[in-house]
């Protein structure tokens, strides 16, 4: 049994995503029955991918601004990431493959799925989808940076692995699908 019902949405937003408010009733453990209120932003799903280089003990991870960070205590707004995106209707693999293109400049044959989970699961509806793939020299097919028309300004890091775990260790990633990404690496021993 669902432990919600009379769920009423109302529009809060749809300038660039949706934002609605939820009032519906929902059943404690306890069997009451309360009236609770909750806004969820849509912005649809994402996906996400850790390029690696085993013979080169590589990675390559992005910088780029990020607004909400710049408003929330990250100084220059700026955060190393993985190589992100939002699907566009396609399926997660067919989408971190184009973002891999667009953002890094890499054209993948494959990739593997690893995790699937929610982002923020108290605010928004998007799950993430976490990918890992194995890049070489020759899929290099341009120098990425994001899409030009949509103002994208993506800077492109290729770092060894020993760098970028300690930056995780120092505390110098601040984005949290690139922590667990990094941390998948080093339990699985990717890198070896
Ligand atoms: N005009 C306008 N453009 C927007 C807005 N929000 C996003 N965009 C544009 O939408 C595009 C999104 O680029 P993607 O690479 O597809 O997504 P992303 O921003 O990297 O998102 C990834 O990381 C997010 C975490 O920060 C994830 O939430 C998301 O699922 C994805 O993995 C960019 O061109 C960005 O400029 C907005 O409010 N207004
Ligand atoms: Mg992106």
């Amino acid at each position: 049994m669902k432990p919600v019902k009379d769920i009423k949405k109302t529009l809060l937003s749809n300038n660039y995503y949706v934002l609605n408010k939820f009032v519906f009733k929902y059943l404690m453990r306890s069997g009451e029955w309360v009236t609770q209120m909750r806004e969820v932003y849509d912005r649809g799903d994402g996906a996400g991918i850790l390029l690696y280089n085993r013979e080169k003990q590589t990675v390559i991870l992005t910088k780029q601004f990020r607004m909400p960070t710049f408003l929330n205590d990250n100084a220059d707004g700026f955060l190393v990431e993985i190589c992100a995106g939002m699907l566009d209707k396609d399926n997660p693999e067919d989408c971190i493959i184009r973002e891999t293109e667009e953002e890094v400049g890499y054209r993948l044959h494959s990739v593997k799925k690893v995790y699937e989970a929610y982002s923020s699961p108290g605010v928004m509806t998007e799950k993430m989808h976490f990918f890992i793939g194995e890049y070489t020299e020759n899929m290099k097919v341009n120098s990425g940076g994001g899409l030009a028309s949509e103002h994208e300004d993506i800077e492109v890091l290729e770092l060894p692995f020993s760098k970028a775990i300690e930056m995780l260790n120092s505390g110098k990633i601040h984005d949290t699908r690139t922590i667990v990404l990094l941390q998948y690496a080093l339990i699985h021993k990717l890198m070896e």
